[in-house]
């Protein structure tokens, strides 16, 4: 498959890109891999590797990329596009997770390349594709990367055995898994400018709202990259600021999230939410319109869907919003 067939838009890091891999990658590809230290960590990398099989993989990752089945992407330098190594994910559709596995040409070791490639995949991985939670293995003997998996905030979950073509035959792995609440920014960018609440969690006010278009249909928008619960999704809206209404809050994210101007007089109360998470408590008011001025325009690259009522339950969304969605079905 030309390269023009993969679509997918390089993540950037702080120094790396993870990008397709191309054909001119494989000879690099095949000096890096091509290495007892690397390929002994690797499931289904083969030592001696041989150089062919470069080129057959790296024709493979992108008929993988474009059906969305796995993600197996380069790391390469910012500054001069140079691979130091591969990070990839595969999904299981039926299980709604994906298996994450990576590696760093030695010549490259020491610069914590594989925690920054691979967590910047995970991340990405939650936000933007249908799962919940991401799988690794980590050979007994391979202290090294279950390090890099413990400082991405992955957890042990067990011990189990897999097959590893480089050691001809199964091996004892150690495996670990990561949700969203593990991957998240640190709790203070999550909560921050709460209520105080002495002796208990602080109350979070947030105003959000249930956009109704013409067939009847809600507006939901995904959570991004970067914040807490990214990749679920919520009816727009935000945090109530100091001094604000929650009308005003909704009136003012309106226009910053999605570019149009709603008036009080159109913003109808519905219900609320009132949900206690693990650190703070959540006091949402949400509220249904159905007039605004302006195209819907997702202007903070979130993506956005207009979902009828009954297929509301099909979207994968916080848990104070369970109970706003029975009542937004039953009304609707
Ligand atoms: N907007 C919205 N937030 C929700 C919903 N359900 C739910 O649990 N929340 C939670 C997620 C967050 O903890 C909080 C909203 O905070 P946020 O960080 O997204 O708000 P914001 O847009 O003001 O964000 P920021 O400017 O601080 O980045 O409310 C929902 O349906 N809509």
């Amino acid at each position: 498959m030309p390269d023009s067939a993969v679509t997918f838009a390089p993540l950037e890091t702080a120094r790396f890109l993870l990008r397709p891999l191309r054909a001119g990658d494989a000879a690099e590809l095949h000096r890096l891999v091509n290495d007892w230290e690397v390929a002994k960590t690797l499931a289904r990398v083969p030592f001696p590797y041989p150089r062919d099989l470069a080129d057959e993989w790296i024709a493979s990752t992108a008929e993988r990329i474009a059906a969305n089945e796995a993600y197996h992407l380069a790391i390469a330098r910012r500054e001069d596009d140079v691979l130091v190594g591969c990070c990839g994910l595969t999904r299981d559709r039926e299980d709604r997770s994906a298996e994450l596995g990576y590696w760093v040409g030695r010549r490259h070791w020491g610069q914590g390349i594989a925690p920054e490639a691979a967590g910047r995949l995970a991340r990405w991985a939650l936000a933007n594709l249908d799962i919940d939670r991401i799988t690794a293995s980590a050979l007994v003997d391979n202290a090294r990367s279950a390090t890099v998996l413990a400082r991405i905030g992955f957890r042990e979950t067990g011990t189990g055995a897999q097959d590893f073509l480089s050691r001809g035959g199964a091996m004892p792995v150690r495996i670990f898994e990561a949700g969203r609440a593990d991957l998240a920014p640190a709790p203070a960018a999550a909560v921050p400018s709460p209520e105080p609440a002495p002796g208990g969690k602080p109350i979070l006010l947030v105003a959000a709202v249930g956009l109704i278009d013409p067939d009847n249909r809600v507006l939901l928008a995904r959570r991004p990259e970067g914040k807490p619960m990214a990749g679920l999704w919520e009816f727009p809206g935000g945090k109530v600021h100091p001094g604000e209404t929650p009308e005003a809050a909704l009136i003012r994210e309106l226009k910053e999230e999605l570019g149009i101007d709603v008036t009080e007089a159109c913003l109808a109360p519905f219900a609320f939410a009132s949900h206690g998470y693990e650190r703070f408590h959540l006091l949402m008011p949400l509220f249904l319109c159905r007039r605004w001025q302006g195209a819907v325009t997702p202007l903070e690259g979130q993506a956005l869907a207009w979902v009828r009522p009954q297929k509301l339950a099909e979207y994968a969304m916080p848990p104070a919003d369970v109970p706003l969605v029975a009542l937004l079905r039953d009304f609707l």
